[in-house]
């Protein structure tokens, strides 16, 4: 037996049109229905799209490996990021895909080099100093700091910059908006909503709040790119600084590495803060996996600086985090389209539809799992099938971040359990919404309270 945390409950019957645009544009979760959780797949038909959702494991074999190249990653998907991401590896297909991976592999090599695991550590330090600072049992909003730690870890792997406070707000807030703002959006234009009126009920501020993230990035980057021979930092930009585009032989333009940048910081730190806010909901929740992840802790290591094979050592805490990645995938949908008209399963899909493989649903689909709404870490001890448990994608497209946050993650998960006892704040039910992430718009009250 496990805990069951808390989900949406899905409507009993499909929603009509208007009441499907009312709930989706706060949360694409609001919109599902009992079925979503045990079809093998479904249509959803929206005046300005056709999306095909595809739960079978053999069919999101085909999507996601098998056939990568008959289902791209959506247009549309491009589009809504844009202003943030520019034209970067998160949204790209093809042969500009391709370079853009063999570009960043390198440095994603480096994530394995002790250097990235001790600034890792050095954001994780500060992070628990912030913690002591509120009195002993404070109830304290999480997320909040899970967001700051995050994306601090990404200031100094990527760009040898710590996050100061200030800017940090300025830039979280600034991305809150952005995802709210494109959530909406996109709902709009699956409903054919003109532009003129999406302009007035929020593209400009979404807009606005992409820039505000793109300036903070390029008050940093600029003055690297400008003088890049003498830069003698060893980070993920100056290997990005220094890299020559094979075809053209130059260097990248600096509007191309503020892309790749931007995009690492929305896809490197809202994931990841996402998944560790999820985790210790979960572990407030659930007291004697709360226990049993601290007893390991401390059994590794009790009150001395982490090392990386401690991290390595932590099997129950790594499966703990696996759950939570179960149960609240960071990312929730991944969105394709169709290149040609195609079949999936008996249904014909016209070139152009959008295809979306959810992990949101396959994780928690009720012929994959046993009790699959129930948090019980030790699933993990068996291997699963990729087709069924994809928190970080499959096939190609997988996350290239994904031994990056993994170690962040338990670095960060260690530090607070050896010092802090969880508890959630009484009677606190986090509002699980469904936008480019998965997130709690009401934040995660948790108590925390020092262990002696
Ligand atoms: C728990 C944390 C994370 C989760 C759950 C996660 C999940 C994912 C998923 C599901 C995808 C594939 C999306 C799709 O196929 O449509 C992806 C792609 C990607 N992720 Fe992550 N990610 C995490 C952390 C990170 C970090 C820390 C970085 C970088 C610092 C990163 C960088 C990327 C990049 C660059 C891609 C695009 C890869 C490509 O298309 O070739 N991610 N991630």
């Amino acid at each position: 037996m496990g805990v069951c945390p808390f989900h949406p409950k899905p409507h009993n019957n499909k929603a009509g049109l208007i009441t499907t645009f009312l709930l989706k544009r706060r949360s694409w979760l609001d919109g599902l229905y009992v079925k979503s959780y045990k079809m093998r797949s479904g249509r959803v038909k929206m005046p300005g799209f056709d999306l095909f959702v595809v739960n079978d494991p053999n069919e999101v074999r085909k999507i996601m490996i098998d056939n990568v190249k008959e289902f791209p990653k959506s247009d549309l998907l491009h589009e809504l990021l844009k202003p943030l991401l520019g034209v970067s590896i998160f949204t790209t297909n093809g042969e500009v895909w391709k370079k853009q991976r063999e570009l960043l592999r390198p440095s994603f090599e480096m994530t394995r080099i002790s250097k990235v695991f001790d600034l890792m550590s050095s954001a994780a330090a500060d992070m628990m100093d912030r913690f002591r600072k509120y009195e002993d049992g404070s109830i304290i909003e999480v997320d909040e700091h899970m967001t700051f730690v995050t994306a601090d870890v990404i200031f100094r792997t990527i760009m040898s910059a710590k996050l100061d406070e200030e800017k940090g707000k300025e830039i979280l807030h600034a991305f809150v908006t952005f995802q709210e703002e494109t959530a909406r959006t996109a709902i709009r234009k699956f409903f054919c909503v003109p532009q003129w009126l999406s302009n007035i009920l929020g593209e400009n501020k979404r807009m606005k709040a992409g820039e505000i993230i793109r300036q903070n990035l390029s008050n940093i980057i600029k003055p690297r790119y400008d003088n890049y021979a003498n830069d003698t930092h060893c980070d993920i930009l100056s290997s990005l600084l220094h890299t020559i585009d094979a075809d053209s032989n130059q260097r990248f333009s600096f509007e191309e590495i503020l892309d790749q940048v931007s995009m690492l910081f929305l896809a490197g730190h809202e994931t990841t803060a996402s998944s560790l806010t999820w985790t210790l909901y979960c572990l407030s929740l659930d007291q004697d996996a709360q226990q049993k992840a601290y007893n390991e802790v401390i059994s590794i290591n009790k009150d001395g600086k982490f090392s990386i094979s401690d991290i390595k050592n932590m099997r129950y805490l790594t499966n703990v985090f696996k759950e939570a990645l179960r149960l609240y995938p960071p990312v929730g949908f991944f969105a394709r389209q169709s290149k040609n008209d195609t079949k999936i399963r008996d249904k014909v899909l016209k070139k152009g539809s959008g295809v979306v493989v959810a992990p949101w649903l396959i994780h928690r689909h009720e012929d994959f799992w046993d009790a699959p709404h129930e948090f019980r870490p030790d699933r993990h001890n068996d291997d699963i099938p990729k087709e069924k448990y994809m928190p970080f994608g499959l096939g190609e497209r997988i996350c290239i971040g994904q031994g990056f946050a993994m170690q962040e993650a338990i670095i960060i998960l260690a530090n607070i359990l050896r010092e802090f006892k969880l508890e959630l704040k009484d009677g606190f039910i986090p509002d699980v919404v469904g936008r480019l992430t998965v997130r709690s718009a009401n934040g995660m009250m948790i108590k925390m309270t020092r262990r002696q």
